[in-house]
């Protein structure tokens, strides 16, 4: 009874949305009174007896608890670290998968490590989920020497792995990857025509670092795999002349600032200029879609913020992370055209072969589990899409880092004055400093702010991981001052006296530690915390502040500032309570907003990923079975037996099963792109408050459903007709001249998705059915998209944006909105699907729609 007493207690101490602790708690004391026996093994003998430990169905308790000191003297001895309780309960609750949230610094590293032989040594083979190619290969490194004495194998992927290492790597007990390559790894197996040419092997275990980003953050972030067909060029004259356009006279800027349209007088001076042809007939539909692209890539992407030009290509900004994302390009055109605008060779174009989203892939695991510093506010989000808990650890040290309260201004001007101020005033003082930016752009201003003020600084701008690594490292030397990303550096330790606390660590620490601030507020605390987290790691001294403004895209985008009647004082800063409520509400309304649009791009991708199964299903037995042969022996006898007598059984069956795969992927790319478009089609219909008799979401699952029903027979139709006539020989089938053959080259990106397709999607998608509104089913309740002047505000209608004072500039989208919808709060004038959506991804219903 007093247990049960004591044991109720102790969970109404536990953080809210975090699971007790107290099992694991009494595990790890076990763990420690184990200890002693293991002390005085030989290395040897301590690798021999974590191998008869070894089993098939997973550790029972007293295996876990022998597993467990031996872990932690194998970390003693390999890299010098014994596992802290707080580690071995993380790993004890990993393998029960559990995510985790320990603090940062606390050692995630090798909790993560001794979790993931845990898992190995009862017989399963584990995955671990990093969030780049620098932290995949430096843990698995570095944890390396721990998983030898362990007799646990150990390896790694990165972007550059060939295809044999990556087939080697994924048979390692252990393997460490970035989440994005084990997806895209994922999706090329699923192309392959020979069983021998898969790499990847059944995904098991999933231990997922930084959980948060990966399951939360980047959940709905699909992983796409593309075939080249053609290079698309863009014409120069269209380049050319879509740079002469001007803002608010040929073109408008969509109020969410994500479209943009040609004006009636654009139209004509495009028109006239390409030899007075009518855009709109049927002949100039190429041109039409070109100016288009090429004006969305002109004056909506914007150079350093959306994309950096390296060596010759366009290297696109993950926006999440702040860095460069390698092998990332849009799709169709966009590419094309961000390409010539920054006048660098056109790379090849393609279609869409499959694509996956982050949240599928891993729910494709059949254990999960993870770690991260912030997990127990995404708690509820964590058990709702993945079914998983989060056990949060306390930290080893008490953690004294000193949060000062937000300091907020009127305007981004009035912050921006203060930041600098502030900085100085904290460097003159020699403690160090971290500045979190929100975009390279951003750092890249800052930084000419604090050169103008004379204070000498490093920035971290998307180079390489391991470079950022290098120097943030360095970031806890007092005198520095370092500006980075959010993301930027990230796994990276920040130890007071630089990397091996050599200069001054002493000083760094009286100075008060390293001081964190951030420029601005993100979309949800967990992302401010995140920040925060850099400091005060291990019980040290450290500080954090976060500046914010009125005009900050966080409260422009999600909040109500008109009603307020702030009272700044001479640098513009707002102390009253009122203004500093608009901060938590916006990140309120975001949160909100992201977690609903997570849930949306979830309820689309459910049901393609039902039909991807049914697909790969039919694929798998075609593949190492005979199926296709069966089927085609069927469906064209004739031509079957007539083949097996000329060139054997053997090669007729290779070529049938090239054939049907062929049609099946044909079948399932075309499928994929039709989602797209009815995705984009329901959404204009909703959109334009057209006649929608069913739920969006509905709507889609049942064109979906029935588009899918035939997909199967269809390609066998196909299949067997193609068969007929198809070109095989003693040598085989001949894929090209029987109008079958595989993409010459594929390559994978992956890309911010909305539930309504990407944003590239989008734009491809309205042109079209502007162009072609039959190609779309009851297009005809799309009204084509129309701008008309007269509803802009006076001050816009004539004059070239660049002449508008800088609010002005992005203060336009909220006069653009009806009335009704400027402030909205909750968003209830908004169709459904879209309200509390993030802007950021969908569009914002505008009064030309
Ligand atoms: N048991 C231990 N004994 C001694 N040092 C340790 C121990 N565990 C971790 N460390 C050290 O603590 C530091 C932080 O470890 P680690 O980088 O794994 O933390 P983390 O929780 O992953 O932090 P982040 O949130 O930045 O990823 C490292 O320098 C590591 O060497």
């Amino acid at each position: 009874m007093a247990l049960k007493i004591a044991s109720r207690f102790r969970r109404l101490l536990q953080r809210p949305g975090s699971i007790d602790l107290g099992p694991y708690e009494r595990l790890t004391q076990l763990v420690g009174e184990a200890e002693e026996s293991v002390q005085s093994l030989t290395d040897e003998e301590l690798t021999e007896a974590v191998g008869e430990l070894r089993t098939t169905g997973g550790l029972h308790e007293d295996e876990q608890i022998e597993f467990l000191a031996l872990a932690r003297e194998a970390g003693q001895r390999a890299i010098g670290e014994r596992a802290f309780d707080g580690q071995v309960v993380g790993a004890l609750a990993m393998l029960q998968g559990r995510v985790v949230e320990m603090a940062t610094g606390e050692g995630k590293t090798l909790a993560g490590a001794i979790a993931a032989a845990g898992y190995a040594i009862g017989g399963r083979r584990v995955q671990v989920l990093a969030v780049n190619d620098y932290l995949a290969r430096r843990d698995a490194e570095w944890m390396g020497p721990v998983y030898e004495l362990l007799g646990v194998s150990v390896a790694h992927i990165g972007q550059a792995s060939t295809p044999e290492e990556r087939r080697e790597a994924y048979q390692a007990d252990v393997c460490y990857a970035p989440v994005s390559e084990i997806g895209f790894d994922v999706l090329r197996d699923r192309l392959v025509t020979d069983v021998a040419d898969r790499v990847t092997v059944e995904r098991d275990v999933a231990l997922v670092d930084e959980a948060d980003s990966v399951l939360i953050d980047e959940a709905r972030v699909p992983l796409v795999l593309a075939g080249a067909t053609r290079t698309e060029e863009l014409d120069d004259d269209v380049v050319q002349l879509v740079r002469t356009l001007r803002a608010g006279v040929d073109y408008e800027i969509d109020g969410d600032g994500r479209t943009v349209a040609l004006t009636d007088r654009g139209t004509d001076k495009v028109e006239e200029s390409l030899g007075g042809i009518n855009l709109y007939e049927d002949d100039h539909v190429d041109r039409l879609t070109q100016i288009n692209v090429a004006l969305h890539a002109e004056v909506l992407l914007r150079k350093d913020v959306d994309y950096l030009v390296r060596d010759g290509k366009v290297s696109l900004i993950n926006n999440n992370r702040g860095r460069i994302a390698k092998l990332q390009r849009w799709p169709d055109g966009l590419q094309a055209a961000v390409e010539a605008k920054e006048a660098v060779p056109v790379s090849d174009s393609g279609e869409v072969l499959d694509s996956i989203t982050v949240q599928a892939l891993v729910t494709g695991y059949k254990t999960l589990c993870g770690m991260t510093g912030t997990a127990v506010v995404v708690g509820e989000s964590l058990q709702e899409f993945y079914d998983v808990e989060v056990a949060v650890v306390p930290p080893n040290k008490p953690n004294v880092r000193v949060d000062e309260p937000d300091r907020l201004y009127l305007t981004v001007e009035q912050k921006n004055a203060a930041l600098v101020e502030h900085i100085a005033e904290v460097h003159e003082s020699g403690r160090p400093i971290l500045i979190g930016t929100h975009s390279v752009e951003e750092s890249e201003q800052l930084s000419d702010r604090l050169e103008a003020a004379g204070i000498t600084h490093v920035v971290l701008n998307a180079k390489n991981d391991a470079e950022e690594a290098a120097i943030i490292a360095e970031a806890g030397v007092p005198g520095t001052v370092t500006v980075s990303t959010q993301m930027a550096g990230r796994g990276t330790d920040i130890r007071l006296g630089g990397r091996d606390e050599s200069h001054d660590k002493e000083k760094a620490i009286e100075l008060g530690g390293l001081y964190v601030i951030g420029t601005g507020l993100h979309a949800s605390r967990r992302l401010d915390d995140q920040l925060r987290g850099r400091a005060g790691r291990q019980g040290d001294p450290g500080g954090s502040l976060f500046f914010a403004s009125l005009g900050d895209e966080l409260v422009t985008r999600y909040s109500v500032s008109s009603g307020l009647r702030p009272n700044p004082d001479s640098s513009g800063r707002l102390t009253d309570r009122k203004s500093l409520g608009v901060l938590e509400h916006a990140q309120r309304v975001a949160d909100g907003a992201n977690a609903e649009l997570h849930r949306t791009t979830w309820s689309y991708h459910r049901l393609t990923g039902q039909q991807r199964a049914i697909l790969l299903d039919t694929r798998e037995k075609v593949l190492v079975d005979d199926l296709a042969a069966e089927e085609l022996a069927e469906r064209a006898k004739e031509r079957y037996d007539e083949l097996v007598e000329e060139v054997g059984e053997d090669v007729v069956k290779d070529a049938a099963r090239r054939i049907a795969l062929h049609q099946l992927d044909r079948r399932w790319t075309d499928h994929l792109a039709y989602l797209a478009d009815l995705r984009e089609g329901i959404h204009l219909r909703s959109l334009a408050g057209g006649i929608v008799h069913l739920k969006p979401i509905d709507e889609f699952n049942k064109s979906a459903i029935a588009s899918f029903d035939t997909l199967i027979e269809d390609a066998w139709t196909d299949a067997a007709e193609i068969f007929k006539t198809a070109e095989i020989t003693s040598e085989g089938l001949d894929e090209e001249a029987s109008g079958v053959p595989r993409p010459t080259a594929t390559w994978t990106y992956l890309i911010n998705d909305n539930p309504f397709g990407t944003e590239a999607d989008r734009i491809l998608g309205r042109l079209r059915n502007a162009i072609k509104p039959e190609s779309v089913s009851q297009s005809e309740e799309i009204p084509a998209e129309t701008f008309d002047e007269d509803d802009l505000p006076e001050e816009l209608r004539e004059a070239d944006d660049e002449d508008l004072p800088e609010e002005l500039r992005d203060a336009d989208e909220d006069e653009e909105l009806p009335e009704e919808l400027r402030d909205a709060d909750e968003d209830e004038a908004l169709p459904e699907e879209l309200r509390d959506a993030d802007d950021d991804e969908s569009e914002s219903p505008d009064r030309k729609k």
